[in-house]
């Protein structure tokens, strides 16, 4: 009787928490962005991405507030100061982060958290208790990975240097034993989505019970 009790309680204070958040990793050019954006579109109402602070300039087509808050270095590090951020690194020249209130906006609404951060913000969030899904996304090969950086076109020489440079440090570090939950080696696209919705089922079914309840 006591343990059933118990056994309820337990259940019911992680249906409180809501669904477990995702952490969705790997070096600049694997593919995050565009497994990410076909996720939300899929599950539109399941998931929602944690809007993180960057100095980085926009690139076309992305929206303040949306893409990214894209702020100064001396507002960034305002919050920071405030204790407003979870986590934050510096990356390729720039500060990225995320903000204690990008992820309640999205719990808030009872959805499925999604965080891309670099390998720093991993390391950092493994320090706190939000307990998310780590996933790493890695390009087959590095000679890959610069060929989608330039088609891509987002990037400077010197920047799509420097962005290479961390990616052959991320695939180093990512060798830690448990760091990540999953290692998706995004190599063709559709195989690789179907690898991350695989290991997001549970997740995805608990939150649309939850819905229905
Ligand atoms: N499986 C794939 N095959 C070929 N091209 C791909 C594949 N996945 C992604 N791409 C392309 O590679 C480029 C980089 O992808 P994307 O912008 O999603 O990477 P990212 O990991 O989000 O990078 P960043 O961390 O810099 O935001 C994009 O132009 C995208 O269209
Ligand atoms: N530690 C954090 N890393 C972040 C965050 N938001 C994005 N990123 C990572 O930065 C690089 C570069 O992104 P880009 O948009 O300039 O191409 C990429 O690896 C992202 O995962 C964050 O809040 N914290």
């Amino acid at each position: 009787m006591i343990w059933r009790r118990l056994r309820d309680a337990i259940a019911r204070a992680a249906a409180m928490q809501g669904p477990r958040p995702v952490v969705l990793s790997g070096p600049s050019g694997a593919g995050k962005s565009t497994l990410l954006k076909k996720l939300l579109k899929d599950y539109e109402n399941i998931f929602g991405f944690s809007v993180s602070h960057t100095t980085r300039q926009p690139r076309p087509g992305e929206v303040n507030g949306k893409d990214y808050h894209f702020v100064t270095r001396e507002e960034m590090q305002k919050e920071i100061d405030a204790g407003e951020f979870i986590e934050h690194a510096e990356f390729s020249g720039n500060m990225y982060g995320t903000s204690k209130g990008a992820v309640q906006a999205v719990q808030a609404q009872n959805q499925i958290c999604v965080l891309d951060i670099d390998i720093q913000g991993v390391k950092n969030i493994k320090r706190t208790d939000l307990n998310p899904i780590y996933i790493s996304v890695q390009p087959p090969s590095i000679d890959i990975l610069e060929k989608r950086l330039r088609d891509r076109k987002t990037e400077t020489e010197e920047s799509l240097l420097k962005r290479l440079t961390a990616a052959r440090v991320d695939l180093e570090l990512s060798k830690e034993p448990g760091l990540f939950d999953l290692v998706i080696i995004n190599d063709d696209l559709e195989k690789a989505y179907s690898e991350l919705k695989e290991v997001l089922l549970e997740e995805i079914k608990k939150t649309q019970e939850s819905r229905k309840s």
